[in-house]
């Protein structure tokens, strides 16, 4: 659907979305944008000069169906795909990918490290994909070096990088904030760096002594983005592993880097969002998002999670939901979701669906507690369908309609039970719902009970 708009800009030297919305235009994305979340093109346009909205848009990705990450949009889910070197290939990856848009992720990384030449999972990850997809350039700088991350040169690092913008990566994570005056930080925590990307240059910078390389030379990779319209996603290499760790000197320091790389960044017109936490307790989730937001001018955040609890894997889809949840609530754009294979292992199909299911629920209820206009509507909808027995029509209006009805069909199987006036929870004689509070019998009630005052009255 793009490849015309993007055929005008070739040529031009800052293709960015914010480079036009800062001119006053409205490109043909902000007005698909404008017409998905109910908006004005003006609006979108006016927050998107302002840093507090991306469209996400590689002009080498022409299948991309153009969408908006910040404040003032739909709360958003990333899901996270790719495979690893113990396990997965490139068919499974496309089709967790398909699987994912399936299940309503708006985005979605490719962190491969592994299992498959990267370069070609990658390529046929874009090429599938309607969605934006994001990376971690450093994963595949260290795979390049077998691991021997000393080995690499900032320029190793920038090269990936150029080669991810023109192969039509929409967004990267650029783990630029971790400065090498943080490490010692990091001393007395119970789990140190965990963020991937920032181990990585951790070990570099504790190897050689120097400057993080992605710091050192972020003008290059901002030059770099520009002329493809890549996305900062400014990674957090020191958020917190463990809620022990949450909202320490060590995650704060870096974010207040990440903020002066965000304004950085935006004085070439380049968008960025803020990647967070992580693991965090419940009570610290508010202050998480207001922090961010003051830091970073309130350029979209895009967290992991959070967790709000540490003692359940195997349900961190679960214990990431609720913190998801209220960080969307606070006023979050994007929630990164977290499978039930979390500190386990590498998620597989069945993961994707839990995972993308979990984060759909947070993020739409984080729409409805900020009360975006229409976010209930299909709430509503349901309900009456649920209210009238209309047990098919409740199960198309849910955000995972095969469960619903596996569900329902476990106890209930025959047909003619879709219309039943009951389940099997409560059974014929039990329901509730049968109890129609209708307006006629309301008004009889109503005359009774006039009657009955006026002669106690008497
Ligand atoms: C930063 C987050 O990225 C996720 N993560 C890292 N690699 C992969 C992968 N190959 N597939 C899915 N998720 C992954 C983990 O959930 C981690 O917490
Ligand atoms: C929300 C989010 N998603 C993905 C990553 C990248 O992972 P890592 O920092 O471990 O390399 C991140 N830092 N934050
Ligand atoms: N679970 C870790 C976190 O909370 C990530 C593990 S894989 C890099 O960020
Ligand atoms: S998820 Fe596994 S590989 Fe990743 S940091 Fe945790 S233990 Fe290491
Ligand atoms: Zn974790």
């Amino acid at each position: 659907m793009r490849t015309e708009w993007i055929a005008q800009r070739r040529g031009e030297s800052n293709v960015t979305q914010m480079h036009y919305a800062r001119q006053g235009k409205i490109t043909e994305e902000m007005r698909h944008v404008a017409k998905r979340e109910n908006l004005s093109p003006e609006l979108i346009r006016d927050e998107v000069a302002r840093g507090r909205m991306i469209i996400p848009a590689n002009t080498n990705h022409p299948s991309l169906e153009p969408m908006a990450i910040g404040i003032a949009s739909k709360c958003k889910v990333n899901a996270n795909i790719g495979a690893s070197p113990n396990s997965s290939n490139i068919d499974e990856e496309v089709d967790k990918l398909k699987l994912a848009v399936k299940y309503g992720a708006d985005t979605v990384m490719d962190l491969s490290t592994g299992g498959g030449n990267l370069d070609e999972i990658r390529s046929a990850i874009i090429q599938a994909s309607s969605v934006p997809i994001g990376t971690v350039p450093v994963y595949q700088a260290l795979e390049s070096v077998h691991g021997n991350v000393e080995n690499l040169t900032p320029d190793d690092f920038l090269d990936v990088i150029e080669k991810h913008a023109k192969q039509g990566v929409d967004y990267q994570t650029i783990h630029a904030g971790l400065l090498i005056e943080y490490l010692p930080l990091v001393k007395n925590r119970i789990t140190g760096i965990v963020s991937r990307g920032g181990g990585t240059l951790a070990k570099w910078m504790l190897h050689h002594h120097k400057q993080n390389p992605l710091y050192t030379h972020f003008d290059d990779i901002i030059e770099i983005f520009k002329k493809y319209d890549v996305s900062f996603s400014l990674g957090d290499s020191l958020r917190p592993g463990c809620t022990h760790d949450a909202s320490d000197e060590a995650q704060l320091s870096e974010l207040k880097t990440l903020g002066e790389l965000t304004r950085r960044a935006w004085e070439h017109d380049v968008q960025v969002m803020v990647e967070g936490p992580g693991h965090v307790p419940m009570d610290q989730i508010e202050f998480n998002v207001k922090k961010q937001m003051e830091e970073c001018s309130e350029a979209p955040f895009y967290v992991l999670g959070p967790l709000v609890t540490d003692i359940a894997p195997g349900y961190d889809h679960i214990t990431s939901a609720i913190g998801a949840a209220m960080a969307g609530w606070h006023g979050t754009a994007m929630l990164c979701y977290v499978t039930p294979k979390e500190h386990l292992g590498l998620p597989n199909a069945e993961d994707v669906r839990e995972g993308l299911i979990a984060y759909k629920i947070a993020a739409h209820a984080a729409d409805i507690a900020r009360h975006r206009p229409g976010a209930r509507d299909r709430d509503d909808e349901l309900s009456e369908a649920r209210y009238n027995f209309d047990w098919n029509r409740q199960f198309a209006l849910s955000l995972d309609p095969d469960r619903a009805k596996e569900y329902h069909d476990e106890t209930l199987p025959a047909d003619i039970y879709k219309t039943a006036e009951f389940c099997s929870m409560c059974g014929p004689k039990f329901c509730p719902m049968q109890t129609k509070v209708d307006a006629e019998a309301l008004t009889e009630l109503e005359k009774f009970l006039a009657k009955e005052e006026a002669v106690s009255n008497a």
